[in-house]
């Protein structure tokens, strides 16, 4: 039952859960540490292989993060990654220090040594660095098997040691052969043989959610949205008809949201199911607040409130279960990472909460979710749908949420939907809605003028929602969607495309 594991060790770095992603995506199930409590968990869960991953600090100063050099003597292959190699380099005795000329971007490689790591990599291949510090000095026992133009250890190795470490960051898209070399390591080095699945996943996850529910009860929020919808059908599939889902109508859904979400739910899955209508709670409480994270938290903490008074209402349930991914834990905060926004799911959730939570896919993406949901047969059509964020139309209105702005936004979004779908696009368009930035300008119309909103569109590509880009729309679609929103939609008179990509922007206004 016991898979092969591979162990992450977080040095705080963007790209962890990508590592962690790539690894999976590779045959092997991986897990990620931080590395404070990394060699316990190393000694308790003897994986196969480990992998450090990149980070914001310096090795060579005061209280960045380290790691004791027992590690390496745990007869366990090692594969550094930037911040990683840059540490397994210092501990060992090599030297690392600021680099005179940083390198940023795509970099040629020169391989010097293609055996295990860099098998079926021709050398001048393109990698992806990010990287002030460098490693000038490899330590005693290393041999260099790679160099750019400008860092002279872009790569290094011990063979009798395993332990392998790279400047450059494999895991990303912008590392064409990163994919090829951590297979590589998991194969060639680690000796794995790729035991899993995604099916795997999905039912050793459901295993273990019946065993910690037992004989209680169980509620689940549920939005229609791919992730719940995908948590509750794992949920269900574990412990029946001790699972409630309750779909909170918080009045920011979009036009017909409601109503649709209880009809599938209704004909197509066999699950009890509630519909709170919420809207007045929510309006009161959101009633003058125009700071984006406020808004988040007291949506997070209203979700919650719902929560408890419907499991008041039933019988001894213990748990709630939310369809929470990678993304949302990360972008709220971690103890090595940045908050870039409270997700309400996690860093919305008021302290005082009275449910253990169950989030079968905390540490999945969306594309894997998608993966996981086609597995255990949830329908194409949900598993495909545009993501749609918790606090909804909320924070695609800057400022003040009022009646007009959400008329606004919504009827915007219903018609970017409708012609979206018209054109065809909808599977091929990430994500795509309108947004209020609380502006006016003015027009003119029927001879007359006008001092209006204008109305942002959003379209996105993404694989997972960490980045993105704007979505090259074709014009004339643009065109009809511009020209039907200020005809039908009143007190709009101008429209706008957003053509930013995540990062620097994010795919939410707020
Ligand atoms: N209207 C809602 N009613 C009940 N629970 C909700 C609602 N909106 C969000 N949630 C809960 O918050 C979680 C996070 O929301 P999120 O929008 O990220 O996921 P989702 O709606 O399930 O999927 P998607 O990303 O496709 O929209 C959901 O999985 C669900 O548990
Ligand atoms: O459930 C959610 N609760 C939230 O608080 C939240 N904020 C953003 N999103 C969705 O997450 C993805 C990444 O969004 P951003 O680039 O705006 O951070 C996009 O798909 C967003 O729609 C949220 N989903
Ligand atoms: N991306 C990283 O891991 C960077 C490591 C280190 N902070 C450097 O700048 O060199
Ligand atoms: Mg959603």
């Amino acid at each position: 039952m016991h898979n092969e594991l591979i162990m992450i060790v977080d040095f705080g770095g963007q790209y962890n859960q990508l590592i962690a992603r790539r690894v999976r995506e590779s045959g092997v199930y991986s897990e990620v540490v931080s590395w404070r409590n990394a060699l316990e968990k190393i000694k308790e869960k003897s994986p196969k292989g480990i992998i450090f991953t990149g980070g914001p600090n310096s090795v060579y100063l005061d209280n960045a993060p380290t790691l004791d050099a027992a590690i390496f003597d745990l007869g366990i292959p090692v594969l550094g990654i930037c911040y990683g190699m840059q540490l397994m380099s210092q501990t060992l005795g090599g030297k690392v220090e600021r680099a005179k000329q940083q390198e940023y971007g795509k970099i040629k490689l020169n391989i010097e040594n293609s055996d295990g790591l860099f098998k079926d990599v021709e050398t001048g291949a393109q990698c992806w660095m990010s990287h002030f510090d460098y490693v000038s000095k490899a330590p005693e026992g290393f041999e260099v098997i790679a160099t750019t133009d400008n860092c002279p250890v872009a790569a290094m190795k011990n063979d009798a040691k395993k332990l392998y470490a790279v400047q450059f960051h494999a895991e990303v898209e912008h590392t064409p052969f990163g994919r090829t070399m951590i297979k590589n390591f998991l194969y060639e080095v680690c000796g794995c043989s790729g035991d899993w699945n995604m099916g795997d996943f999905a039912q050793n996850m459901i295993q273990k959610i019946k065993e910690t529910v037992g004989d209680k009860n169980v509620l689940c929020g549920l939005s229609g949205g791919v992730d719940s919808s995908v948590a509750a059908t794992m949920v269900h599939q574990a412990v029946g008809n001790q699972l409630t889902c309750i779909f909170v109508d918080h009045g920011l859904l979009r036009k017909n949201e409601g109503d649709e979400v209880e009809k599938v739910f209704g004909d197509e899955f066999h699950m009890n199911f509630i519909r709170v209508d919420a809207k007045e709670r929510f309006m009161n409480r959101l009633k003058g607040v125009s700071d984006p994270e406020t808004k988040r938290k007291i949506i997070g903490e209203e979700f919650i409130r719902v929560f408890e008074e419907e499991a008041n209402k039933l019988d001894g349930i213990e748990y709630l279960v939310q369809g929470t991914v990678y993304p949302d834990v990360i972008e709220s905060g971690t103890d090595t990472a940045e908050v870039i926004k409270s997700h309400h799911n996690v860093g919305g959730l008021p302290e005082d909460m009275q449910f253990s939570l169950i989030e079968p896919l905390r540490d999945l993406f969306k594309d894997e979710v998608r993966r996981v949901g086609e597995e255990i047969g949830v329908p194409g059509h949900i598993v495909w749908r545009q993501p749609f964020p918790g606090p909804g139309l909320a924070i695609r209105i800057l400022g003040e949420i009022t009646e007009e702005a959400l008329h606004l936004v919504s009827e915007s979004d219903a018609i970017l939907r409708e012609e979206i779908a018209k054109a065809g696009l909808d599977r091929e368009v990430w994500q795509y809605f309108t947004v209020l930035p609380n502006v006016r300008s003015v027009g003119v119309m029927g001879d007359e003028r006008t001092y209006s909103h204008a109305i942002g569109i959003r379209a996105v590509t993404s694989i997972d929602g960490m980045t993105s880009d704007w979505a090259r729309l074709p014009y004339e679609v643009l065109d009809k969607i511009s020209s039907r929103i200020v005809n039908e939609v009143q007190g709009v008179n101008r429209i706008l495309y957003d053509v930013t990509s995540k990062p620097p922007s994010t795919i939410e206004w707020e």
